[in-house]
This record gives structure tokens, sequence and C-alpha cells, in this order.
């Protein structure tokens, strides 16, 4: 479990993270998303201890992470693959951790197989490795001490798509462990395929928070109908708020007062009862992510330091902020 309570930081005049509130449960992967400056390594880093906030706290398994004993066993972190000694091997630098958090040197060799770091790897020295590499012995040094939660800052940088794909299965089994993801990623479509919730941060601000499928789902459902004005009159007569466009598609906006409660199984028993033909019934989600990342980021990222709370966003689809 991972909670973080009305964080704030500034740099001078600059402010990096404002009142930023959220948390994470066992079971789950949450994306920590926003645009370059957006204040998540910010909070990353004041989540771990490594940097003090002006006000706010956060606890990490129960405890501000500087009150942890033997941290290592109950937090894993991965905040800088690039910071590891260049001159030791993968094997001896996992050894070296294990041995100063009080793990059997055993389970540094299981971990290297694991991240995908077989002997011929795991015994080059760390400065010949590439930053996929490096990323993949950060996340064993992360995991090496069986914590329960993990907090990763960028764990996919540099790695390939099958490195990728590697990294979902891993934090997917993790969490269907009971363990607690909290992940930074400015790569929107990783972070689609991997988490379940999602934090988007901008100008230091928390912008959009919630599952994955409330904050995608709130860009409403998309129909198309053999008989597409059959559909609006149907849609209109029933107060649902839609939007035929010129590829007779329509677009019924879910996240509308009026539409409370609407999904797609009560569209379609809709117009089954008035014998309409659907053709296409799904989530309007097909720029997915992205559009809600650039949505929320626009709307609500002005630039750090700027002072623009929140509630002066526009109201948007994805303004689920809770
Ligand atoms: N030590 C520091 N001194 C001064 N300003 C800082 C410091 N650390 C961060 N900032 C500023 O705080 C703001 C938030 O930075 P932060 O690194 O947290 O953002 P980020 O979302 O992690 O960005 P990125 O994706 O580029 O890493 C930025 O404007 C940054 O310049």
């Amino acid at each position: 479990m991972i909670s973080v309570q009305s964080l704030s930081k500034r740099y001078g005049s600059q402010t990096a993270v404002a009142d930023v509130s959220f948390s994470c449960e066992p079971g789950t992967i949450t994306g920590f998303l926003g645009p370059n400056g957006a204040g998540k390594s910010t909070t990353v880093r004041m989540i771990t201890g490594l940097t003090r906030p002006d006000s706010g706290y956060a606890t990490v398994a129960g405890l501000p992470f500087t009150q942890l004993r033997n941290p290592a066993r109950r937090v894993g972190t991965l905040l800088d693959a690039a910071a590891v000694h260049p001159g030791r091997t993968g094997r001896a630098t996992l050894r070296l951790t294990a041995d100063l958090i009080g793990m059997p040197p055993s389970r540094a060799d299981d971990l290297l197989e694991d991240v995908g770091l077989p002997r011929g790897a795991a015994d080059r020295r760390v400065g010949t490795y590439s930053l996929g590499m490096r990323q993949r012995l950060g996340i064993a040094q992360a995991m090496i001490g069986e914590p329960e939660v993990l907090i990763l800052d960028e764990p996919a940088n540099g790695l390939d798509p099958e490195g990728i794909a590697w990294m979902r299965t891993l934090l997917r089994s993790f969490a269907a462990d009971g363990g607690t993801v909290l992940l930074s990623s400015h790569l929107l479509g990783e972070v689609q395929a991997t988490v379940d919730r999602l934090v988007v941060v901008g100008g230091g601000r928390v912008v959009a928070a919630g599952s994955l499928d409330e904050l995608l789902s709130s860009a409403g459902l998309v129909l198309r109908a053999t008989d597409p004005r059959a559909l609006a009159r149907v849609l209109f007569e029933a107060g649902l708020p839609h939007v035929v466009h010129e590829d007779g598609s329509t677009v019924v906006d879910t996240s509308a007062p009026a539409a409370s409660g609407v999904d797609a199984e009560s569209i379609a028993r809709l117009a089954a009862s008035h014998g309409l033909v659907l053709l296409e019934l799904r989530q309007a989600d097909r720029t997915g992510i992205e559009d809600l990342f650039f949505s929320v980021t626009r709307a609500g990222g002005a630039p750090a330091g700027a002072g623009r709370p929140a509630g002066d966003m526009p109201a948007s689809p994805a303004e689920v902020t809770r």
C-alpha cells in the first residue's frame, strides 16, 4: 500500500509538486503518467524519502519510507538504472545488495535468471551493459528483498518490445500475488497495457485519477446501426446525449450526468427493444490513453509554477479526480 497525502514541493519560485494525493492498493499496478517536468520524479523521490516535502506526507507499507527498518525488504525501488557501479559484474552487484539486506546469495543468482540476465551477461561488468540490460538489473535489485511494494521510475526505458512484454508479465504476476506497484512512465502505450489504475499529473498537480477502464470509458460508447437516423431518434427519446458523425457512427457521451449508469449492455438492450440492428458497439477508446493523456495534460498542465489549481480546468470527460 502506498498513500500520498497533499505532497507539495517548491524549488525557489518553481512549484514542482502541488498538493498531490493518491493511493495505490495491494494487488494493483498504478501508472503515474505525465509529460516532462510534470512532477513525477519529485513525487517519487518524496515517497521514497530522497526529497523532503515542503508539506504533506507519504507512507509506504504503513510507514514513512525513512522509518522502515531494512526498507529493501518491504519496498523495492528503481529510480535510476544508471546509478550502478560500472566496474562490478551484474552478479556481484546483486550479491552485494543481497548481503546488505540479509538475503542469501542464491536469491541474486535466481533473480538474474528471472530478469533475463543469464550467466554470460551476469558475469560481465555493468559498464558494458546496454540500457535495457541495466533496467533488467535494476528491476532485479528492486525485487531482491522480496518486497511487497515496487516503485519504479521509467522502468521500460531502453527495453526492447520483448523486454517490455517481459516486464509487463513480471509486474502483473507480482500484483497477482498481492504486491503493490507504482510505475512512473511517459510511454503511454506501455502503461495502457500494464496498469489497472492511473494517476495523471500536469504542472505538478493531479489532473486525472481512476481506474483505467473508468478513465478510458469516459470517452463514451461508439455505436453503428443499420439505420443511424432511427438510432438517433431512440437515443434522443431516451434523453441520452450523443453525437452523430459523418461516417455514420454515433457516440454516446456516457460521462454526462444524464447517461449515468449507461453501459454497453443497456445500450444494446435499448436498441434491441426498438428493433434496431447494431453493427458496432464499443468503448470510444480508439486513440485510448494517448487522447486522455493529451486532453488532461493540456487542460491542467499549466507550466509548473503557474499555480493553476486543478479546479480551474475546463470540464473534460477525463476529469474524474478523486
Ligand atoms: N532539484 C531541483 N531543483 C530545481 N528544480 C527542480 C529540481 N527537481 C525538479 N525540479 C523542477 O521541478 C519540476 C518537476 O520536475 P520532475 O523531475 O519531478 O518532473 P518529471 O515529471 O519527473 O519530468 P521528466 O519526465 O522529465 O523526468 C520541473 O520543472 C523541474 O525543473
